[in-house]
Parts: structure tokens; sequence; C-alpha cells
């Protein structure tokens, strides 16, 4: 079995991570911590736990927490995991951090959006952008896993065949996307409180959201040209999910029916990625509580612009179960190991 710990594991993605590693048939949950909670057994901070999950939460210390774990799994703000990861490597351990300390390859990018020092930029280099559908292989042998953020997992996903069989103009990317409250974690916020999110429909950091140099990055690479989008997220009066819709330019004619074979050739042998079929679209409910992509590519022939759909559940594909897919490639097993199940519905 293999000893895991996960820091920050009363959050919302560290909890859902609790409740996905329980079940894992490979996985022992041997360190959780919080920093407000400690001394506490999760079940006392999240009910649904009681009788399933026995652990106490514990305060952080990072060289024990390290030396008794193989795998550790950062759920925190950002800037915090860098100090993990700096005992992690020194240890010989393996580090999957769902923030965002190690997404961004370029430290003066990091610092400018996230606004916050880097100090492990050492780290950088050998840390792996874990999207696995595109990532596999250097996922496999990485020290540092860095779990895409939400946006990016259901935008990257979304735009990656068409970039890859260069089918778009880069230049002409548009990315609206609508999250549910639980992307914003558990803290209480002004923005997040039940009278201003319920009956109401907003955007928000509009062409500064932090989630635009990391789609960037990735789609630059996949691209291997410069690219630039526009991105806006939106917040819905829901708990979870995400919907992104995303348009560019088409640079040749072709069908829907066309581009969806090309969609399907690209995720072929993927059991995450679902291209939907014509006249079927994605929606939140569809992928909520599950690990699963839904992608939907239509063509309008009038425009000339290609919408793609792309929905996801932000605590799981977004999130956790992101991260216990790139543990699952990290230990060689069945990438769908803990999360072979499909959604809840209604
Ligand atoms: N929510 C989502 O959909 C997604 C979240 N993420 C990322 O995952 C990480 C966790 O997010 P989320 O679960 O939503 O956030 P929450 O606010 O729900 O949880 C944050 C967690 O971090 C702990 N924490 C907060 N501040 C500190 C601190 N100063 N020192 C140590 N621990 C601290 C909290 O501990 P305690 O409860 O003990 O105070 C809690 O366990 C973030 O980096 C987030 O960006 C990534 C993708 C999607
Ligand atoms: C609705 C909402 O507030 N969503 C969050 C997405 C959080 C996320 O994916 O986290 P990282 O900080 O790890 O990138 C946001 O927009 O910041």
């Amino acid at each position: 079995m293999v000893k895991v710990g996960v820091v920050g594991a009363t959050g919302y993605a560290g909890a859902e991570l609790v409740r996905l590693l329980a079940r894992h048939p490979q996985v022992t949950l041997e360190v959780l911590t919080s920093q407000s909670y400690a001394g506490k057994a999760m079940w006392e901070v999240f009910p649904h736990f009681y009788g399933v999950v026995e652990n106490k939460l514990e305060e952080l210390n990072t060289a024990e927490l390290v030396a008794r774990c193989d795998v550790i799994f950062t759920a925190l703000p950002h800037g915090h995991a860098m100090p993990i990861a700096q005992e992690v490597t020194r240890q010989g351990k393996k580090l999957i951090d769902l923030g965002a300390d190690f997404r961004l390859k370029d430290v003066a990018t990091y610092q400018q959006w996230y606004k916050t020092e880097h100090t492990a930029t050492a780290l950088l280099d050998g840390a792996v952008y874990g999207l696995p559908e595109l990532h596999r292989e250097k996922i496999k042998h990485s020290a540092i896993v860095a779990n895409p953020g939400c946006y990016p997992t259901c935008t990257i996903l979304g735009l990656a065949p068409l970039l890859t069989n260069q089918l778009i103009d880069p230049a002409t990317i548009i990315v609206d996307a609508k999250s549910g409250v639980s992307g914003a974690g558990r803290g209480l916020s002004l923005k997040t409180h039940f009278t201003e999110t319920t009956n109401n429909f907003q955007a928000y950091g509009v062409a500064t959201h932090r989630h635009t140099p990391e789609m960037e990055q990735e789609l630059t690479a996949l691209a291997d040209t410069t690219i630039t989008i526009n991105f806006t997220p939106h917040l819905t009066p829901m708990i979870r999910g995400i919907l992104s819709t995303i348009y560019a330019q088409m640079t040749r004619q072709m069908s829907s029916a066309e581009l969806t074979e090309i969609y399907r050739d690209f995720y072929q042998g993927e059991t995450f990625v679902r291209v939907l079929p014509a006249g079927m679209y994605p929606a939140t409910k569809n992928v909520a509580g599950s690990n699963y992509c839904d992608l939907s590519v239509t063509v309008d022939p009038r425009t000339g612009r290609v919408i793609v759909l792309s929905a996801i559940d932000n605590l799981i594909k977004g999130a956790a179960g992101q991260a216990v897919q790139n543990l699952n490639v990290l230990l060689g097993c069945p990438e769908n190991t803990g999360l072979d199940f499909v959604g809840i519905y209604p």
C-alpha cells in the first residue's frame, strides 16, 4: 500500500481528495493536516466521513509528514506548497500540488500574476504540468506534479485537438467560462455568500484572471506559436461544475461531423474525455461527481468559427479527481483506479 498525506484536508479540494483516496485500493491515508482543526477527527469537521475516515487532523510538520508518506498532496492556497516541495525532493518522495505554485514555468509570470515571491525556483524545471491526457509520459517520472487549475483543465482539453492539428487561427481564441461557487473554496467571503450568489450571474476577473497565463503557457506549447487569449470567467449559482464555451476562427472549411471525428481520434483511449455525438452538448450536471470532461465541437458555416463546449466538475476533473488520476500515472496502475464511477444525477 502507498502511504499518502493530504495537506489542507479541510478545504473543498482536500476533502474531496480524502473522499476519493479513502476508497482507493492501493492507498493508505497516513496523514491529514489542517491549520484550523488540528486535533479533531476528520469526521468531526465533515460528518459525511463518519464511520469511514478515522484519521485525526494533524498540524503540519513538514519533515515528519514527508518522512511518513510516499506521496504528498498539497491542497493549500498558492505560495504554501513551495517549502513542502523542497522537503519532498530532499527526501526523494513525490508531490502532487493542487495549487498554482508549480504550474507556471516562468518565475516572473508567476510573481506578476500571483503577487507572491517564488521561493523554490530550482524545482520548477523538474515539475510537470499534470494534465495526464497531454503529459502522461513526463508525469510518470516526475517528483513534482503541478495539478492544473480547473478552468485550464476544461479549456485546454477543449482546444488541444484544434491547435495540435493547426485547424484554427490561434489569435482568435475566446474562452467564456462559468463556474460553480465551490471553485472559490470553503473560506467565507462576500463574493461567495448566499445572497450574493443566489439569483445572480456575474463575470469576475475580466481580463485579469490568474488562469490566463496558465492556459496560454499550455496552448502555446501545443500550437508551437505564442498564444494570447481572451478569457472571461463567470460565477453561477450552482455548487459544482464548469462549462467553457470556446470560440475560434477555423483556418479551413470543415463540417462539425468531420471535426468531431478528429476529436475522437485525438482522445481515442482516453477514459476521462468523452467526445459527445452530434446533437449532444456538455452540461455540468452530466459530469458532476465524476472525473469526466465532456466535449462537443460545432462549426458554424455562416461565420467559419468553431464552438467548443467543455464541461467538468471543478472539484473532480478540475482538482481532486485529476490529482488521483496523476497518482495512478505515478504508480503505474490503471488511470481509473479509484475513479471508476459516473456522476450524480439529478
Ligand atoms: N475549489 C476548487 O474547485 C479548486 C481548487 N484548487 C486549488 O486547490 C487549493 C485548495 O483550494 P480549496 O480547497 O478550494 O480551498 P479552501 O479554502 O476550501 O481550503 C483551503 C485549505 O488550505 C488550508 N489553509 C488555508 N490557509 C492556510 C495557511 N495560511 N496555512 C496552511 N493551510 C492553510 C485550509 O486549512 P483550514 O481549513 O485548517 O483552515 C484548508 O484546508 C488552492 O490552491 C486552490 O486554488 C484547484 C482547482 C480547483
Ligand atoms: C469560482 C472561483 O472562484 N474559482 C476559482 C478557481 C480556483 C482554482 O482553480 O484554483 P487555483 O488558484 O488553484 O488555480 C477562481 O476563479 O480563482
